[in-house]
């Protein structure tokens, strides 16, 4: 990669443009799909890692999602997309009282997996607490850290035990070759574990992708990204449920439709009868939908909602 090039361009883009937002990697599609939805418009040149958006003054720049938190804590950009897990990673490594520069402001609901303490599954150990003392691989070493100092009841990580030890990579490869006897990694399907002769004794930290900020930044691209991609969200989330009710069971229908905040009523011609539209949230629309037959509800229509504004 031409770094030079890289730099100047990072550079001028900065200086033109300040409020960036950044994301690489295994949550890249998602991410370019939100962006999308959002109309961010941006072309980006083959292998450089940055690119101005041609309908907003920002730029956006492509980082490992490991690196986020930290340029986003040091306010370096505005805002990015990266996992929970990362962020937990970079506040476990702050000083005690240190207080963490990335806020999170929306979960985006993709990417989720979870970072996991991991034991060979003919090994005998069953509880987390028996690796005290013990070698540990992770690459999280912070918040692996954290997690044996509770169990341990150490002042600090530094007075642990339990031996951490990073590598960067195949970290499930290391308790077959000695170098660990428990893993913390991340699953998510739990296939790497399962054919690594792995299985998960405890969860350190549940995770997705998430929106973040840097602390106590804001202007109004950043607002009006943010608003943009939590319409996006929404609209992915839910359905406009709509069906025609007898007015006497209106009540017991909107106690299964109560939209996010009140369903919208309108009168039918016919006397007696409204019909209600209300959003639900996409996965519980099949039970909804059988509840509201039920009660006696008609013509039931689900719509797909492309866009929203709604908090
Ligand atoms: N199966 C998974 N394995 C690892 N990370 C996952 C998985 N599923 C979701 N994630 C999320 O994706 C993030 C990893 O993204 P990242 O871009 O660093 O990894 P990558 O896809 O390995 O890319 P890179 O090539 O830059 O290392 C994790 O921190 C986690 O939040
Ligand atoms: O539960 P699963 O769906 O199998 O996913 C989990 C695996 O994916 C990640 O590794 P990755 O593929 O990024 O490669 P790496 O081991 O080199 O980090 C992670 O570190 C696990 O090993």
């Amino acid at each position: 990669m031409d770094l030079v090039n890289q730099k100047t361009s990072l550079r001028r883009a900065k200086e033109q443009v300040p409020p960036a937002t950044i994301l690489k990697g295994r949550l890249q599609q998602s991410t370019l799909d939100l962006l999308s939805g959002c109309d961010i418009q941006f072309r980006r040149e083959n292998r450089l890692d940055i690119a101005l958006v041609k309908n907003l003054p920002i730029a956006l720049i492509f980082l490992p999602a490991a690196d986020i938190p930290t340029f986003v804590g040091e306010g370096r950009v505005d805002l990015g997309i990266t996992g929970r897990d990362q962020v937990a990673e970079h506040d476990a490594n702050l000083a005690a009282g240190e207080k963490s520069g990335v806020e999170e402001i929306l979960d985006l609901g993709f990417g989720g997996c979870k970072l996991q303490v991991q034991v060979p599954e003919k090994g005998g150990i069953s509880e987390a607490k028996e690796l005290i003392g013990r070698n540990v691989v992770t690459s999280f070493t912070a918040l692996a850290s954290t997690f044996f100092a509770k169990l341990e009841g150490a002042e600090s990580s530094q007075s642990l035990n339990t031996k951490i030890k990073y590598v960067g990579g195949s970290v499930e490869a290391a308790c077959a070759l000695g170098v660990a006897d428990g893993i913390v990694d991340l699953v998510e399907s739990g296939e790497t574990m399962k054919a690594a002769g792995l299985k998960a004794i405890d969860t350190v930290v549940t995770s997705t992708a998430v929106l973040v900020k840097s602390r106590g930044s804001t202007n109004d691209v950043l607002n009006l990204i943010t608003s943009r991609i939590r319409g996006v969200i929404t609209a992915q989330k839910y359905v406009l449920c709509q069906y025609n009710i007898a007015r006497t069971e209106l009540s017991t229908a909107s106690k299964i439709t109560p939209g996010k905040r009140a369903p919208t009523i309108t009168a039918l011609e016919e006397e007696n009868w409204v019909a209600v539209s209300s959003m639900v949230e996409k996965k519980r629309i099949a039970t909804v939908m059988d509840e509201l037959s039920k009660v006696g509800a008609t013509d039931i229509l689900v719509l797909t909602i492309a866009n929203s504004r709604a908090d």
